[in-house]
């Protein structure tokens, strides 16, 4: 079993990467000092396919186990479907030293760690993700949250998960498109912090869309070891780990402006990291080429990098309410190189929208 440890003093847990771990949790979880109940929170594909072993490995080692499912798709990460996972774990009498468990993919984890960080104020959150984009992303650094209509993850906190238990083989069942869509945040941590991985993923296209075992494990290893860098560094987004947020600013944006469930996060990503080279070159800040290097990365896995479905102006709006925005300077995440990003928050307004223009061909 491999193990990436993110060290965040008295917030510290480890991630464990191995095929086969989500039949092991209940024998990891019980090594600490939780409570017997506990709430297992999945989504309506990955509950059917790997409930039943979760919940089986918890039974076995003492654990009164539930499995509540919501529906899957971004739709559920709302305030609604808390509010069933709180019923759930009012109901199956949750007390302050049971967990919550996250079994799925980002819209799961993130929802699932957004009612543990709120239920009693707060009990142990594990994060099991399923989907490549939640194993190679959002299970790791405590950012929890849900939607709101007028943008991504408005309502939120920074909780920190328990424990990361990470079962690459639980990929065999997942959706070509989510796997692409995953890719997207994978070719992100390329980008901000390491080029020679990024070569790495180029070199291997043909081996990660087929989704061959050991190339996918050293993909999530080495991106559970650059998002755990970035957030011991700057746990709560002061500054650094701003640079996570690399495609997000216009990538929110999309998913937001498209009404949510048109676009994966990924995908979004996606086109938002074109959008943001682009704006980089116009600074002048990276070169033409490397723009070049990373709209074709994204082409390669099969990833979009226009957007027809939302107007400049109406991108605007939401990108003037993101997250990283302060005292109304909206602060951009932009290229130097591949491996490299800056966070500036003096572009001029005319050049956001040749490039929101360029992208949405509106
Ligand atoms: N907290 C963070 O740091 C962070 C980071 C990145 C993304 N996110 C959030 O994550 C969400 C996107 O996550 P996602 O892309 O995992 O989407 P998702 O959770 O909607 O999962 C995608 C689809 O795959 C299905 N699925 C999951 N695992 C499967 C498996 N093993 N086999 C078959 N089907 C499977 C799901 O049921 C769903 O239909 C967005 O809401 C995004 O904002 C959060
Ligand atoms: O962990 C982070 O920090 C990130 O920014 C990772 C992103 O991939 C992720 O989509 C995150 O949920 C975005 O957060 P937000 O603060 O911009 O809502
Ligand atoms: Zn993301």
């Amino acid at each position: 079993m491999e193990e990436v440890k993110v060290d965040l003093g008295i917030h510290s847990y480890p991630i464990y990467i191995s095929p086969g771990s989500i039949g092991y949790l209940g024998e990891w979880l019980s090594q600490a000092d939780f409570s017997t109940r506990t709430l297992v929170v999945s989504d309506t594909t990955v509950g059917p396919l790997y409930g039943e072993t979760v919940v089986a490995s918890l039974q076995a080692n003492g654990f009164a186990a539930e499995l509540v499912c919501v529906a899957a798709g971004e739709a559920s990460k709302c305030l609604t479907a808390a509010e069933k996972i709180y019923t759930q774990a009012i109901l199956a009498g949750l007390d302050r030293k049971s967990t919550i468990i996250a079994l799925g993919g980002g819209v799961v984890g993130d929802l699932a760690g957004f009612a543990a960080a709120t239920y009693l104020r707060g009990v142990p959150f594990i994060q099991v993700p399923t989907t490549l984009l939640a194993q190679v992303d959002s299970s790791v650094g405590g950012k929890v949250a849900v939607d709101h209509i007028l943008g991504k993850n408005l309502i939120g906190a920074f909780y920190q998960p328990k424990l990361v238990v990470i079962d690459p083989a639980v990929l065999e069942t997942l959706p070509d498109r989510e796997l692409k869509a995953g890719l997207a945040e994978v070719v992100k941590h390329g980008v901000i912090a390491d080029n020679d991985f990024f070569a790495f993923l180029n070199d291997n296209s043909p081996a990660i869309l087929a989704k061959d075992p050991a190339v996918l494990s050293r993909i999530i290893r080495r991106n559970c070891e650059i998002k755990a860098s970035v957030v011991e560094q700057d746990e709560r987004e002061a500054n650094l780990r701003m640079i996570l947020n690399f495609g997000h600013t216009i990538g929110h944006a999309i998913e937001a402006g498209a009404g949510f469930e048109r676009y994966r996060h990924g995908e979004a990503i996606a086109i938002g990291m074109h959008g943001a080279a682009l704006l980089s070159r116009y600074l002048g800040l990276c070169r033409e080429d490397t723009v070049l290097a990373l709209k074709n990365t994204l082409l390669r896995f099969g990833l979009p990098v226009q957007s027809s479905e939302c107007r400049a102006e109406q991108l605007l709006s939401f990108i003037e309410r993101d997250k990283k925005n302060i005292s109304g300077s909206i602060n951009w995440v932009l290229l130097e190189d591949i491996g490299r990003v800056t966070i500036r928050s003096d572009v001029p307004a005319d050049l956001v929208k040749r490039v929101l223009t360029e992208i949405t061909g509106i």
